[in-house]
Parts: structure tokens; C-alpha cells; sequence
């Protein structure tokens, strides 16, 4: 083939591979089934090895990426990764949303999350391209995971932006969980080599991700849901919410069950709803988060130390797990 037809050619299969990527791994809809899928990705490998001038970092083929690293780098959050504060009944609720309307003096909205029991991470994009991938750390300093981050297909390698948003620099934020099915599997496959079992999916998760082979976190089915933001350049966000529509239209993956509430009272009804509801769910929770979505009631309101000030976390009372052995009760 020449050179033209070629570099043509590779284009329009990284193109319609990462779409295809988007369709399976993004909306859970995939639209071709996977021979086809293998049969694209296969002639793009063996073209890309015949003309090597024409690959780009966000072909397909770069995510299974190099050599088992050293050690991790260590990176430097340009905003902190702050934690939560947690509430663990309605009162405590009540007492968060008195202190919000007090600071703010007028109505709250809030944007209320699922919280995913998984790993904090920050993914930093330059000019839509994906060039840090780092842990939380201590909230300040993390590990530089990028390399084991582009293994997972649900984290784009390139964003494509709308029209009228396109930051030069954007850092998202979000969760790397393990999927309750692929933890019990994985813990199905340890247990026959013999190997110990990781406790819960968190670690799992946490276990997978800082993997200094990222051969090894190709191989985990580690999944995302993106939530938060952090240091932005070229793009300006008044509410919480557009700035998970904005993800959501770059192709990140959002946890569907995100609500915005006017009153508060349907906020804590929601919390309690997932008590139960939770054991539906593909991946862990362990509580709910909720955030103003105002971003300038967020400014007014700040942080303390470790945590904003606008936002808290209701925890779920610990499963009262009964296991029965020979007629007794074991709480
Ligand atoms: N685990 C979560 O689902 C979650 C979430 N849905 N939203 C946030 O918002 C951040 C933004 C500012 C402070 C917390 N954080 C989350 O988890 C983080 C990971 C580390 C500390 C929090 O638990």
C-alpha cells in the first residue's frame, strides 16, 4: 500500500475503533460485534508496525503501553483532592444543609451521587489530549499511574469537544472501580493459584491500578465513573451539573443515577432509598454524596482542611450481615 493510501487508511481505523471503544466501553451499546472489532484493531496493529511514522498517542494500540516500570513517579495535584466529610444519619444531614443556607443566605440546589466504592483519580488533558493520569495520594502528591490508566477502556485518550468548550488544560476527576462480577472473578481465579484474595473491590481496584506492569491492569476489567473537577484553563462552569453534561459529552463515563434536587427533604428521602437499592447495583457504594451545585455558593462556602465545605457524604449504616453456622447467629 502507499504512503497516502496508508496514513489514510490507519486515520480512519483509529477513528472508527475509538468510536467503537466509546459505543462498548462508554454507553454499553456496542454496535459491531467483536470479531469485526478484533478484525479492525488487527489491520491497524499490523499497518501501524509497516508505517510507525503515522502512529499517534491516541490510536487505539498505544493503550497497552510499555515496560514494567521501576517505581511510580510522583505528581503534584495543580488543586488538592480534597476528602469528604460524612453525615451518618438524618440529623447530621439536616445540621450540613442548615449550615449551607446559612453561609449562603439564599435557595440550594444540590446535585446528589452515588458514592463508588472504588479509587480517586485525576486525569490532566492538554488540549484534549490525555497526558497525566495520578492517584489521589495524600490529597496533595500522588502517583503517576498514566501508563496503567490508558489500559482502560472507558478513559478516553482523546477528547472530542464540543464547539463552544474546549479548555486548553482540564484536570477530571473521578473513580476507578472494580465491578462486583469481575471482583468475584478475580478472586475465583487467585483462589486456584493459590494466591490471596483481595478483601473487598476497592482494593481490588486499588490493587490493579497501582500495577507497576500495566500489562497486569489490562487484564483486570477496571471500569470509571468521572464526578468532579479540577484545575480548568480556556473553559468557564457556573453549576456542578454542566460540568457533568460536559463529561458526558467529551465521552466519559457518568454515573447514571445523578439527581439534582430543589429541596432537601427529597435529598435525604433519596439517601435512604439506596440503603436497600444497592445491593441492585453492578459495582459497591458505600454512601451518597451530596454537593451544591452552585459553583459560586461553592466559592462562598471554601474548605476546611481536608474537606469542602459544600459538600458531605452520607454513609450507610454498616450491613448487619447475619451468617447462620450450625443454628447460630453470628453478627
Ligand atoms: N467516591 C465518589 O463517588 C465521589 C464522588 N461522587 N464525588 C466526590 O467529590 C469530590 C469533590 C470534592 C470532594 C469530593 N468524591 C468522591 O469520592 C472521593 C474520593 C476520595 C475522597 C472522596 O471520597
Amino acid at each position: 500500500m502507499d504512503k497516502g493510501k496508508a496514513e489514510a487508511r490507519i486515520k480512519d481505523l483509529r477513528e472508527k475503533i475509538n468510536y467503537h471503544n466509546k459505543q462498548y466501553y462508554v454507553y454499553d451499546n456496542p454496535v459491531i460485534s467483536d470479531a469485526e472489532y478484533d478484525k479492525l484493531m488487527r489491520e491497524l496493529e499490523s499497518l501501524e508496525r509497516e508505517f510507525p511514522e503515522f502512529v499517534t498517542p491516541d490510536s487505539p494500540t498505544q493503550r497497552v503501553g510499555g515496560e514494567p516500570l521501576p517505581a511510580f513517579r510522583q505528581v503534584t495535584h495543580r488543586v488538592p483532592m480534597m476528602s469528604l466529610a460524612d453525615a451518618f444519619d438524618e440529623g447530621e444531614l439536616k445540621d450540613f444543609h442548615r449550615r449551607v443556607t446559612e453561609a449562603v443566605g439564599q435557595d440550594v440546589e444540590y446535585v446528589v451521587e452515588l458514592k463508588i466504592d472504588g479509587l480517586a483519580i485525576s486525569l490532566t488533558y492538554e488540549n484534549g489530549l490525555l497526558i497525566t493520569a495520578a492517584t489521589r495520594g495524600d490529597g496533595v502528591v500522588g502517583e503517576d499511574v498514566t501508563q496503567n490508566i490508558k489500559t482502560i477502556k472507558s478513559v478516553p485518550l482523546r477528547l472530542d469537544f464540543p464547539e463552544d468548550k474546549k479548555p486548553s488544560i482540564i484536570e477530571v476527576r473521578g473513580e476507578v472501580y472494580l465491578p462486583k462480577e469481575g471482583f468475584r472473578k478475580l478472586n475465583e481465579e487467585r483462589e486456584d493459584m493459590e494466591l490471596p484474595l483481595f478483601a473487598n473491590p476497592r482494593n481490588a481496584a486499588a490493587g490493579s491500578l497501582r500495577q507497576l506492569d500495566p500489562k497486569i491492569t489490562a487484564s483486570r476489567p477496571l471500569s470509571t465513573f468521572m464526578y468532579a473537577l479540577g484545575h480548568v484553563e480556556g473553559v468557564e462552569f457556573t453549576k456542578h451539573i454542566e460540568v457533568l453534561e460536559f463529561y458526558k459529552t467529551c465521552g466519559f463515563r457518568v454515573n447514571p443515577d445523578i439527581v439534582l434536587f430543589k429541596n432537601f427533604n427529597d435529598v435525604m428521602d433519596y439517601c435512604m432509598s439506596w440503603r436497600e437499592k444497592r445491593d441492585t447495583l453492578p459495582y459497591e457504594i458505600d454512601g451518597i454524596v451530596i454537593k451544591v451545585n452552585s459553583l459560586e455558593q461553592q466559592r462562598i462556602l471554601g474548605f476546611t482542611a481536608k474537606s469542602p465545605r459544600w459538600a458531605i457524604a452520607y454513609k450507610f449504616p454498616a450491613e448487619q450481615k447475619t451468617t447462620v453456622i450450625n443454628d447460630i447467629i453470628v453478627r
